[in-house]
């Protein structure tokens, strides 16, 4: 296993490139099986959750062709030989459930494992299953799989109204109804950037689309949807993340391709903190001179609000500010995995429940720390950046699931890092 060893090494200077999104990606795949036709994605990221899609979309018969580095992703489902999405792929990604909504509004029947809990918190389905329901869909849960049949004539139109914002279970909704019979109104729907950039690249397939990036999706269903070519959207967390290594080190660094209305509330919270943040025709410049930055309360909700993927890495920044701050987490009952490693690194954190009380301390100290997830992984990875002396990552294929290059881009801004070969 891989390990990341990073040294604080003062301010950082340079360009940081932002790639397309995982999380629009790996909901724009699945679209594939909405169509015979061939949809191209561009700009699309170099991850480890792209090439598990890839595995799973390829089980079930449908083509992914990666093109130009990995950068585009040709794909076809014009040969599907199963509706059975396996555990064995199923439990590595959450997001293969996103294949439910498509092979069911396509071909009327679909098979696929339940996802489970991960290190986040529980993560049920129960909102995918209950708006496919709404659509007719009969759903049977056995041998750890759902089991869903549309009805003889398809899925039908239906209003559903969501109890809870789910960004999954809206793609999942929104993607089955545009082959629904009459029309599907998604009420409390998530309003996220991903969600946005799905329903355009479904509508340049030929949906008929109304109201993304409101709290209602109006969908009128078609019989058939075709090719498209669409661009991924840019990483807003991927770009929040990068924010926060001049945020975090001194310094000046421009976030290629990042646009502020991605991360509008996250951006707030930089400014409270005495972090400029810069709209530049290239992206989003983020600068840091002298002294510390101030402790500011976040509380992560659903967009437009502070995104959860970016509570950890602003945990590591707020270790490091002036004052005490208090972190709500709202959406996941268990993110708070960073908050006793960043302690081993220096840092004083509380939590208790859903709120974690960070009070700044002037320096980080190195230490040997352990990724638990995703953006817990980066969080170390930033707090290293700041802190005094060496730290090693362990545990950092988490990392690959969603940072392309990760040491590639630090190392261009002048960071210390390198990944090595873990000794055993
Ligand atoms: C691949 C992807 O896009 N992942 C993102 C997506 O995850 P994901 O789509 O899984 O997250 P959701 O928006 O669905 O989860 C929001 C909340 O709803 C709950 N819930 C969700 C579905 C359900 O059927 N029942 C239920 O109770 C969840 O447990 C959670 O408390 O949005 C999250 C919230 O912005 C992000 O952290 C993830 O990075
Ligand atoms: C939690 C995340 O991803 P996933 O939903 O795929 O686990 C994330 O991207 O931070």
């Amino acid at each position: 296993m891989d390990q990341i060893i990073v040294e604080g090494n003062g301010p950082l200077k340079g360009e940081i490139p932002i790639a397309g999104a995982k999380n629009a990606c790996l909901t724009l795949m699945p679209a594939t099986l909405l169509t015979d036709q061939p949809l191209t994605l561009t700009n699309a990221p170099r991850l480890s959750d792209i090439r598990t899609m890839t595995a799973l979309l390829g089980s079930l018969g449908a083509e992914v062709a990666s093109l130009q580095d990995g950068q585009v992703l040709a794909l076809s489902s014009h040969a599907m030989t199963s509706h059975r999405a396996e555990y064995d792929i199923v439990r590595k990604m959450r997001a293969s459930i996103l294949v439910l909504g498509p092979l069911l509004a396509r071909d009327g029947v679909a098979e696929v494992s339940l996802p489970g809990g991960c290190a986040i918190g529980a993560r049920p389905v129960d909102l995918h299953l209950r708006a496919l329901e709404a659509m007719g869909a009969s759903l049977d849960l056995r041998d750890g799989y759902v089991h869903a049949k549309a009805p003889s004539g398809g899925l039908r139109g239906a209003v559903f109204d969501f109890p809870v914002v789910s960004v999954g279970a809206t793609e999942n909704a929104l993607m089955a109804a545009t082959l629904a019979r009459g029309t599907t109104v998604l009420k409390n729907a998530a309003r996220e950037p991903e969600i946005v950039d799905l329903a355009r690249c479904l509508r340049a397939m030929g949906a008929q689309i109304e109201g993304e990036g409101t709290g209602t999706l109006t969908i009128q269903g078609v019989q058939t949807l075709h090719g498209a070519t669409h661009p991924v959207v840019t990483d807003r967390i991927e770009l929040g993340t990068y924010m926060l290594a001049p945020a975090m080190c001194g310094g000046e660094v421009e976030c290629l391709g990042g646009r502020i209305e991605l991360l509008e509330a996250f951006c707030e919270k930089l400014d409270e903190a005495g972090i400029s943040v810069e709209e530049t025709p290239r992206g989003i410049k983020v600068t840091r001179k002298n002294g510390r930055v101030r402790a500011v309360n976040v509380r992560t909700e659903p967009f437009p609000g502070f995104p959860t993927d970016l509570q950890a890495q602003f945990m590591a920044l707020m270790c490091m500010a002036e004052g005490t701050s208090v972190l709500e987490e709202t959406i996941f009952e268990n993110r708070f995995m960073h908050a006793p490693e960043l302690t081993r690194m220096g840092a004083r954190i509380e939590v208790q429940g859903g709120h974690a009380t960070v009070t700044g301390v002037e320096r980080l100290r190195g230490a040997p720390v352990m990724a638990t997830d995703l953006r817990a992984s980066v969080s170390l990875i930033l707090a290293g950046m700041a802190a005094e002396g060496q730290t090693t990552v362990s545990r950092v294929y988490h990392l690959d699931r969603g940072y392309e290059h990760v040491v590639r881009k630090l190392r261009n801004v002048g960071a210390h890092i390198e990944r090595v070969k873990e000794e055993v």
